[in-house]
């Protein structure tokens, strides 16, 4: 097998960076659904840039590639330590080229091992079988959307629907309490693989298998076919929408899987994928080690939902050339006033530069669209921690702060931006409000919103919280014209405070000084939603 190795860079270098066909499908499915004008319509119209724009530079879709994961079929007779080498040596390729972010992190140190490898990273299944050639998966699922799995063991009290029993009532009331609990920190529109029964460890293991399935197919179980049937007509009921902006669409696609337990446990796990749901596979010959055939719908040329050209499209990627749609940043907008046109859907467009007064703050509400040109620092897990005790090694008075962790290459002439996207930023709530008053922080960016602390802070201080689209990291690499330098190195590239300049960074306002949150308002809309799905449907 001595191309295997070029075969698994190839096979990682098209899940991160070419959505397949059947995803692609599945988003466009979507999208039809959703007003084109809305927040979560402007979103998917981001997600749809994106995809395309990815595909075009062979650059990550996402900047978190995600734990590589691969699950192996061998003829029985083949050396499984051999291909784990070459795995290996690929994975270190691919990262070293800016296809994967180094995602391997020490858990005591916090290190981060730079190339992918380390103690459980990348993790490789081998199984055996009777056929001639080797087949190869792979699955790069984010951290966000890893958070937001979850695990039920029934019988269970669920918020808003009451008792969930071990029959398949009690399921379908897990798997929509699984799609609930995620509001939009997962990057919705999401996709769920959910596996019943097993142990704590294979049920999850079932779950994760799912997401192999490929979007379209049946489940060959009658009552699991019925289930996901449901659960496709009744998730988007939620309101959830496209990063939690509240909307017609909230979950992509939903595979369920069962296998026995032991009389004492009831396990119903439920692995949550994103929209950047990265998945491929290989047909490797298992002489040469090449590939005889990909195994899911490739995506080129597949479009995410091209709708009838309204406004000229502002990128020239595959995806803007046949959709001639507008993503959140306006296609054509020159205009430097502080408050600009209303944008598609009647939200105003405000433009600002850094560093924000806290005046200019205090204008913002829920629902703007904020366009944002000067300098950002990138800030996630580690600097909050940092910050709390420290002082900043940049004066961040009237400052952005950005929840991100991109993909950066160095050559002679420094640091390029490969992919930055937004990160989960709730995971900053035990710190944000603090760190926003002791250094004078205006505005931070991130996705899926943050809690009442933030909030708080938000008002007393004069702030806002301004949610950009998760996954969409070609788009806002594109937004990043410089880097002006690097704190923290040490911290790891994902964690290092990164201070860039951009232009043209567009965000909505989900939180602002008026104590006002869009997170917490399509929560308490979807819980009372959720409340609906009490009575049995499956007896
Ligand atoms: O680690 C990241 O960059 C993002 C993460 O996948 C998240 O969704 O929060
Ligand atoms: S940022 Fe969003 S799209 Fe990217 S891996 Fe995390 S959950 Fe998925």
């Amino acid at each position: 097998m001595r191309k295997f190795e070029d075969s698994v860079y190839d096979l990682i270098v098209e899940t991160s960076t070419n959505l397949p066909g059947d995803v692609r499908r599945a988003i466009a499915a979507g999208r039809a659904l959703e007003d084109k004008d809305t927040r979560s319509g402007l979103a998917l119209a981001t997600i749809a840039q994106n995809i395309g724009m990815a595909e075009l530079q062979v650059s990550p879709i996402c900047q978190d590639t995600g734990m590589p994961t691969f699950v192996i079929h061998t003829p029985i007779g083949v050396n499984q330590l051999e291909m784990k080498r070459d795995i290996r040596q690929a994975v270190v390729r691919a990262t070293r080229d800016g296809k994967l972010r180094p995602n391997s992190v020490d858990s005591l140190t916090g290190g981060n091992s730079g190339d992918n490898l380390g103690e459980g990273t990348p993790v490789i299944h081998f199984e055996q079988w009777e056929e001639e050639h080797v087949d190869v998966r792979l699955i790069l699922k984010g951290g966000g959307c890893e958070n937001k799995n979850i695990q039920y063991s029934l019988p269970a009290e669920l918020e808003g629907l009451g008792k969930a029993g071990r029959d398949l009532d009690g399921i379908r009331k897990c798997i929509l309490h699984a799609v609930y609990q995620a509001q939009g920190q997962g990057c919705s529109a999401g996709f769920i693989g959910v596996g019943i029964g097993g142990d704590r460890t294979s049920g999850y293991e079932l779950a994760k298998k799912q997401l192999f399935r490929k979007a379209d197919d049946m489940n060959p179980i009658p009552e699991l076919l019925e289930l996901e049937n449901y659960i496709m007509e009744n998730a988007n009921k939620l309101g959830i929408g496209t990063m939690g902006f509240g909307g017609e669409v909230t979950l992509l696609g939903c595979k369920v899987g069962v296998m026995n337990r032991l009389p004492a446990s009831f396990f119903v796990s439920v692995a949550y994928n994103c929209w950047a749901f990265r998945r491929q596979g290989v047909l490797i010959d298992t002489a040469t080690g090449d590939i005889r055939e990909w195994l899911y719908e490739r995506g080129s040329g597949i479009t995410v939902g091209a709708v009838a050209a309204k406004t000229p499209p502002d990128m020239d990627t595959p995806e803007a050339e046949n959709s001639g749609e507008r993503a959140v940043q306006p296609a054509a907008a020159e205009s430097s006033a502080a408050v600009g046109a209303d944008t598609a859907g009647g939200a105003r467009e405000i433009r600002l530069t850094t560093p924000i007064s806290e005046e200019d703050i205090r204008r913002l509400r829920v629902g703007d669209v904020v366009i944002l040109s000067g300098e950002m620092h990138t800030g996630r897990d580690a600097l909050h921690k940092y910050l709390i005790d420290h002082e900043s090694p940049v004066d961040l008075s009237g400052a952005v702060i950005y929840h991100c962790g991109p993909v950066m290459l160095k050559d002679e002439e420094g640091w390029h931006v490969k992919a930055a996207g937004p990160t989960t930023s709730i995971r900053e709530e035990p710190y944000q409000g603090d760190i926003i008053k002791k250094f004078g922080i205006r505005a931070v960016i991130g996705k899926g919103g943050m809690g009442a602390g933030t909030l708080q802070a938000l008002h007393d201080h004069g702030g806002v919280y301004l949610n950009a689209i998760g996954g969409a990291a070609q788009y806002y690499a594109e937004c990043i014209k410089k880097v002006n330098g690097v704190d923290f190195l040490e911290f790891g590239i994902p964690e290092a405070m990164w201070h860039l300049t951009i232009d043209g960074f567009a965000a909505i306002v989900t939180m602002d000084s008026h104590g006002n949150s869009l997170h917490a308002d399509v929560e308490k809309d979807s819980a009372s939603k959720l409340a609906l799905f009490r009575e049995a449907v499956f007896k």
